[in-house]
């Protein structure tokens, strides 16, 4: 069982990017022509540093358009291909991949096709190589899996086998139930990639946008499943052309790598029932609480704001500066120390979320399998609520979701200060939006989709006044868990604004469900909760577009409601709060059948929140 890494997945000299995959875990790597080509290690040099690094060289890739050419670029590629096997023996590597054709000159002759790949087999047989016969899904003649097996099947030479790498495969759409027809003994190589569902021109989408596995839409789980049913146990290795991993850190990336194939690893066991080695994704019950560090200063600003927004104090801690809010089932925890986590946490992001609480169906297995994915723990108070790093420093603790009640009996005295104003019957915490870093936001998606029991919506390209918003929903079966996770390369959009006034990223906003949006919005007039305003513009849209009656569009109007409604009838009512210090707000939410997130209003409530933008930012 290997788990490999391509030198083009990483940024960096060919020395960054073996030193990169060394130090996340990783004991071989697939070298990539152009990197060795750039560098100016000699292959030996290299080599010293790969036994330095404890890596071995397993995949030397690509060697293209060499099959079926007319005879002088035919004998400048046998040419080639023998000095790169001079190079593969000091490097120590005894496996090439060899693309199919792309050359306009390539023969689609198929006897000249499996006669040159004969004589290469030849060739290679005299260095100890194998070559990896990879079909591009753009290549010229042979540019599905299908193909290339045949032609390796009728080449019939011990050292000519196929090269499978899921993108090409998956990217058009080739079923996975067709690697059944593979002789596993001729499989020289796996490479895995995972992409976004686009629809492009499928070079461009394959150099630019490939990701990794949990990262994307692909079914990496049934291909991989595919696979070991038909007995591969050969390398898994990640080749991840994308743009973002080109200018990210190699290590984080070389890290993430390493979990994606832990993930991919189980989820294709499990889908065929073979044995694994870690518990499965966990299933989350509901977000048990929110965890917000304040800054002294900000306490009666902040308490006031609460109220106003449906809270009031439950509970005091016995023996630290932490309260409990509650509003109705959704529970916010007030921690003023002056010392520990959240104080840390605040001397660098000002009053914000710290920290959430999930509840979870079995806790110890939840922390076994983080631990199994290599994402780090933090020590916590409370030995019954382990936490977990999450986005950007913050903390994920884990409870135990049959038993969450013994927390709150014993670690606060209970308050009852709920007051007169009207109850706004808030039901749960519906979601709960992150705004990421650009260079985080996939590894971010890879740390949910790993661990949890989740599943994604497809990605969302959200309109601010000030740039384009990447936005990406992640939600469990049940829908009881959801969190969106949003990043911009626009430094104007609200997205980026909070990034830079609250230092980093983190949570930027809370919604809460309500049964009856109408009665909510009442109780939080009531109460004094600052709205953002909708325009009429919208209302008078909204009217025809959703058939609202008079009295419904009034109360619309009267109470800054949006509305939303897919194709299935369900509804969402949704309500923004104004901002609170400019670093986090709420929305309040009721879902009638409907599973989304109201993305139709994201750019009427980012202009309304623009509009609030201080005149110092402009
Ligand atoms: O984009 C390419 O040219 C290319 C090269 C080598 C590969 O293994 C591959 O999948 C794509
Ligand atoms: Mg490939």
């Amino acid at each position: 069982m290997i788990d490999a890494i391509a030198t083009v997945s990483l940024s960096g000299t060919l020395e960054d990017k073996l030193r990169a995959a060394a130090s996340a875990g990783f004991k071989a790597v697939e070298i990539f022509d152009t990197d060795f080509l750039a560098s100016d290690l000699t292959a030996h040099q290299v080599r010293a540093l790969l036994d330095e690094l404890g890596l071995a060289c397993v995949l030397y890739q690509p060697f293209r358009d060499l099959e079926g050419m007319p005879a002088p670029q035919r004998m400048r590629a046998f040419q080639r291909i023998e000095q790169k096997f001079q190079v593969m023996q000091i490097l120590g590597c005894d496996r090439i991949l060899l693309c199919t054709n792309c050359s306009p000159l390539a023969s689609p002759d198929e006897d000249r096709i499996v006669a040159d790949l004969r004589e290469l087999g030849d060739l290679a047989a005299r260095y100890g190589v194998i070559v990896g016969y990879e079909a591009l899904a753009w290549a010229r003649h042979i540019f599905d899996h299908r193909d290339a097996w045949r032609i390796v099947e009728m080449v019939d030479h011990p050292n000519i086998g196929i090269l499978l790498d899921s993108f090409h495969s998956l990217s058009r759409g080739i079923p996975v139930e067709s690697l059944r027809q593979i002789d596993p003994a001729k499989i020289v190589f796996v490479q895995l990639a995972d992409a976004p569902i686009l629809s492009m021109d499928l070079l461009y989408w394959s150099r630019h946008f490939r990701n990794l596995p949990g990262q994307g839409g692909f079914d990496l789980t049934g291909y991989v499943g595919e696979l070991f049913r038909i007995g591969y146990d050969g390398p898994l290795s990640l080749e991840i052309f994308n743009d973002r991993f080109r200018a990210n850190s190699a290590k984080m990336v070389a890290q993430d790598g390493l979990r994606s194939l832990t993930a991919i690893r189980d989820a294709a066991a499990r889908s065929i029932g073979a044995p694994t080695t870690m518990p499965p994704p966990a299933v989350i019950s509901h977000v048990e609480f929110v965890e917000f560090a304040v800054d002294e200063g900000d306490r009666l600003g902040l308490e006031a704001m609460l109220r106003s927004a449906g809270f009031a104090p439950a509970g005091s801690h016995r023996s630290k500066a932490v309260d409990l809010w509650r509003g109705g089932a959704a529970r916010f925890v007030l921690n003023y120390e002056q010392e520990g986590f959240a104080h840390a946490y605040r001397t660098t992001h000002g009053t914000s979320i710290c920290a959430i609480g999930l509840a979870v169906s079995d806790q110890a297995a939840t922390v076994a399998r983080a631990r199994a994915l290599g994402i780090s723990e933090h020590g916590s108070d409370i030995p019954a609520m382990p936490a977990l790093r999450g986005v950007a420093g913050s903390l994920v603790y884990i409870l135990d979701a049959a038993n969450t009640g013994a927390i709150w009996d014993e670690e606060f005295d209970a308050v009852d200060e709920g007051g007169s104003a009207p109850d706004v019957g808030i039901a749960a915490i519906d979601h709960l939006a992150a705004v990421v870093h650009n260079d985080e936001f996939l590894s971010w998606q890879l740390y949910w989709r790993t661990l949890f029991d989740v599943r994604v919506q497809l990605p969302q390209d959200v309109i601010d006044p000030n740039g384009l918003v990447q936005s990406q929903a992640i939600q469990n079966p049940a829908g009881t868990f959801r969190i969106t996770l949003n990043s911009t390369d626009a430094r104007g959009a609200l997205s980026a604004r909070f990034l830079s006034h609250s230092f980093g990223a983190g949570f930027q906003h809370i919604a809460l469900a309500v049964g009856d949006m109408h009665a909510a919005a009442e109780a939080l007039e009531a109460r004094g909760l600052a709205r953002l305003p909708v325009p009429e513009n919208y209302q008078d849209d909204a009217e025809m577009r959703f058939a609202l009656s008079p009295e419904e569009s009034a109360a619309a109007r009267r109470l800054d409601i949006m509305l939303d409604e897919d194709p299935e009838g369900g509804r969402y009512r949704q309500l923004y709060g104004r901002a609170f210090a400019r670093t986090f707000f709420f929305e309040y939410v009721e879902r009638a059948g409907y599973d989304g997130y109201g993305a139709p209003n994201a750019p009427i409530r980012l202009a309304a929140q623009s509009r609030f933008r201080p005149v110092a930012e402009d």
